[in-house]
């Protein structure tokens, strides 16, 4: 399993402070920015592109970026992603034509790709692309929007990607994104989680490090 990681999503960042943000989260523990990318066509919102992906690399920002694109059709905004910097390019299947090849594009460019599954979208096509994929992203709510509930019923789809990632014997980031805060993440973790999205819980706080802190003191007791 890989190591746990913290990974704010700067969906509720203060954009007009974005880089000032993403450093103070940074340096108060989190491992990897968070990066959530709406077309006002896939999902009901409309956010931030490649040029603020680029903007962050240029503002000095080296940690690794994770592009989480609820947008559709994807291909055609994926090498903008490669060109700005991006660590982890994500999509949605249902966003993609040819699902293998839109992996097959991001790793070509040298990101790591995943697949991300809303709560009520089984993870089937997975048995397929198994091998191209260096993460799973499960949505625990719909997407569109920070500060929503977490949806109970992701834990077991949570243990069910868990098991395939095992079963696969690669080192593939299990990631969870929606409603997630210090209440719930040990509960999330130990259904299999490693990689925990969190926006409102971390910056609707004053103190990022209070949180990131506390979520790291429950991990800790999972393993
Ligand atoms: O992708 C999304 C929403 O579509 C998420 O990344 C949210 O931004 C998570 O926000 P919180 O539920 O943690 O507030």
């Amino acid at each position: 399993m890989q190591p746990f990681a913290i990974a704010p999503s700067i969906l509720s960042a203060d954009f007009a402070r974005l880089g000032e943000e993403v450093d103070k989260v940074l340096a108060a523990g989190a491992d990897i920015v968070h990066f959530d990318v709406m077309d006002n066509h896939y999902v009901p919102n409309l956010t931030i592109g490649p040029m603020v992906c680029a903007a962050l690399r240029k503002y000095g920002i080296t940690a690794p970026i994770d592009a989480h694109l609820m947008v559709k059709p994807v291909d055609r905004i994926i090498g903008d992603f490669i060109e700005a910097g991006a660590t982890y390019i994500t999509f949605h299947p249902e966003a993609s034509e040819h699902i293998d090849r839109s992996l097959q594009l991001i790793r070509d460019g040298g990101c790591k790709a995943g697949l991300v599954f809303n709560p009520a979208t089984p993870l089937d096509v997975l048995k397929h692309v198994m091998d191209k994929v260096d993460m799973i992203l499960l949505m625990s709510v719909n997407p569109g929007f920070g500060g929503q509930k977490f949806i109970p019923h992701t834990l077991e789809k949570l243990k069910e990607a868990r098991a395939l990632i095992d079963a696969s014997g690669r080192e593939i980031r299990l990631e969870i994104d929606g409603g997630v805060n210090v209440q719930n993440i040990r509960e999330i973790a130990a259904a299999g989680a490693d990689t925990f999205v969190a926006g409102s819980a971390i910056f609707n706080q004053p103190d990022y490090k209070a949180v990131i802190d506390a979520m790291r003191a429950e991990l800790a007791q999972v393993r």
